[in-house]
């Protein structure tokens, strides 16, 4: 899994920067390294123990390069390396960055490209909420869990450099830390284990809060007319608390690992310590470099430790995202080639023998045969669950049937042409859905380039006069999801801003099912008054928007069950 996670994160890094960025961490780690070696020298110089100097290879291999460097020149070469790190590390620091914003925005990005990219059928079977939680949350732990492996990768080569330095000093003190710390290491493989599992059900905890979160906000009316508040809150604080936990276990074995990592430390330094004095009979020109090496070591290796728990913990965050986006990639509509021109529909939107199932066990709509002249106004009834919005879908170009076909002036609707269709019909719902902003500014979502005249016009067609009364008129701000209007008012102005669209086919779904008769005869008489402009297929059970259709149209378990000219 964590193999997997890895290559997710190469696949969206950019290649050149990543080399870049991995050659500046070597180059720093390598300056320190080079650093701690001229320790020796350096005290070699301060106390002049040549005599001393057989036991290390610095002291060799400068010897025999002939170069014998007094106290100015390591202490200048000390400064530039130090100078040089600071550079390498400024350059590094700046690049992961850029990189990091890159990939966890790219990530994020790719994720909703794909979810809106998804067809209808797919994307109306997912938990939106779940795909909120996994387009906030897991997207910023995968940005955790980028900065954890970058912290890694550079701990790792600082680590090397460490370790060779050593080498360089004492190769057998060195092998002795190497192994010791390896040792270490493997100790805690458990304990990374744990912090994958308690990662993945983190994610799922916050998948949970989410959904509940949302379910109980968008239903606040609900939640405080059924004097809900406690048990949701209740909810709330159950899934709050189950989260807790998993953050609390998780914290719980960092510090134990690092109490743990700190005692095996002091030992390790102190056995070494007495072993290169007692045993091994290491002067202190040597001893005192490899304690200032394993001073730097250790602390460098409880942050890979730390490091590489909290990328276990975090790295299931970058599965998840990634699974989400490849789910939906998976399920994207645009397999061949988008037809420039939609249908024209002059004539007529004929089913022919359509058929689908939305689940294996049932069929939602069967032999479906039917044909809606263009300019029609067709009222599509029949008892809940009949399969109307089904049917309504397939003609609005949402969704493929999987039997029969659709022909638009005898032209099959191929995933070619369904797309490209959809530009021509406007779909108004039983939830009017305002965007938060002002009147102009939802209606101009529709058509950007929408004139003062057309706007006015679409307002007037939908019977949405009040606008004009409105403080601000069309610059009035609807507020939050359209709340500061009534519900006939929003309908109104969501009819406007399909018939701005200029649709050939207007899909009605219980467009008023929501209104007092009032609002109802109001919308109603709009949408009559648009008879042979456009073809309207409105869906509902009762009211006056299908009483005033001159074509019913009733649908019964998923058939046809009569067609009738009213008048
Ligand atoms: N996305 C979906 N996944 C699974 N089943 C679905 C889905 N959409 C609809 N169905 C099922 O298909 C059947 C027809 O649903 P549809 O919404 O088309 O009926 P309807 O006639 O519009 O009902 P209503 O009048 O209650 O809105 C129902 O049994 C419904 O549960």
């Amino acid at each position: 899994m964590i193999g997997h996670a890895i290559q997710i994160l190469l696949r969206l890094a950019d290649k050149r920067r990543l080399t870049i960025i991995l050659g500046l961490s070597a180059f720093a780690a390598i300056t320190e390294g080079v650093g701690f070696v001229l320790l020796v020298p350096l005290l070699g110089a301060i106390v002049d123990t040549s005599a001393q100097s057989a036991f290390s290879p610095v002291q060799d291999g400068l010897a025999a390069l002939g170069w014998q460097p007094g106290l100015a020149e390591i202490l200048a070469i000390f400064a530039g390396l130090i100078i040089l790190r600071a550079a390498a590390e400024y350059a590094r620091t700046i690049l992961s960055l850029k990189q990091n914003i890159a990939i966890v925005d790219g990530l994020r990005q790719r994720a909703f490209a794909a979810l809106l990219g998804a067809d209808w059928r797919t994307l109306s079977r997912m938990r939106q909420s779940d795909n909120r939680a996994l387009l906030i949350s897991e997207v910023d732990r995968s940005a955790v869990a980028l900065d954890q492996l970058a912290g890694l990768v550079r701990l790792v080569i600082g680590i090397l450099a460490i370790g060779l330095a050593a080498l360089t000093i004492s190769p057998i003190v060195a092998l002795a830390g190497f192994v010791a710390g390896g040792l270490v290491f493997a100790l805690y493989g458990s304990l990374r284990r744990r912090a994958r599992g308690l990662g993945q059900a983190m994610g799922e905890k916050y998948r949970v809060i989410y959904g509940r979160l949302e379910e109980n906000l968008d239903a606040a009316r609900v939640v405080k007319s059924f004097g809900k508040e406690r048990f949701a809150e209740e909810q709330m604080i159950e899934g709050f608390q189950s989260l807790r936990r998993v953050r609390l276990r998780f914290a719980i074995d960092n510090a134990r690992a690092r109490g743990m990592l700190q005692a095996c430390a002091a030992l390790l330094v102190a056995i070494l310590v007495w072993l290169a004095f007692e045993v091994w009979s290491y002067p202190a020109l040597l001893v005192l470099p490899l304690v200032a090496l394993f001073a730097r070591a250790l602390p460098q290796l409880g942050a890979l430790l730390d490091a590489w728990q909290m990328w276990s913990h975090t790295a299931p965050a970058v599965i998840a995202a990634d699974t989400l986006i490849r789910e939906a990639e998976g399920a994207a509509e645009i397999t061949g080639l988008v037809a420039a021109h939609p249908p024209q529909f002059t004539r007529e939107i004929a089913f022919e023998n359509v058929g689908l199932s939305h689940r294996e066990d049932a069929a939602t709509l069967q032999s479906v045969s039917l044909s809606i002249s263009a300019g029609e106004f067709v009222a599509l009834v029949g008892p809940s669950g009949a399969g109307k919005s089904t049917l309504a879908d397939i003609a609005g170009g949402l969704l493929s049937p999987d039997q029969g076909e659709v022909l638009i002036d005898g032209v099959a609707l191929d995933p070619a042409l369904r797309q490209s269709w959809r530009r021509r019909v406007a779909y108004v719902d039983q939830q009017p859905i305002l965007f938060h902003g002002t009147i102009r500014e939802n209606l101009t979502w529709a058509d950007a380039e929408a004139s003062e005249a057309a706007l006015e016009r679409a307002l007037q067609q939908a019977s949405a006069g009040f606008v004009a009364d409105l403080p601000g008129g069309l610059d009035c701000h609807v507020g939050e999801g359209g709340r500061q209007l009534s519900g006939g008012e929003r309908q109104r102005i969501v009819l406007a801003r399909a018939l701005l669209r200029d649709p050939a086919l207007l899909i009605l779904d219980e467009a008023t099912s929501a209104l007092d008769s009032n609002a109802d005869q109001s919308v109603a008489r709009a949408v009559a008054d648009l008879r042979g402009t456009l073809t309207i297929l409105a869906i509902g059970h009762r009211g006056a928007l299908t009483d005033l259709a001159p074509r019913k149209v009733t649908l019964v378990n998923g058939r046809i069950a009569s067609d009738e000219s009213v008048r």
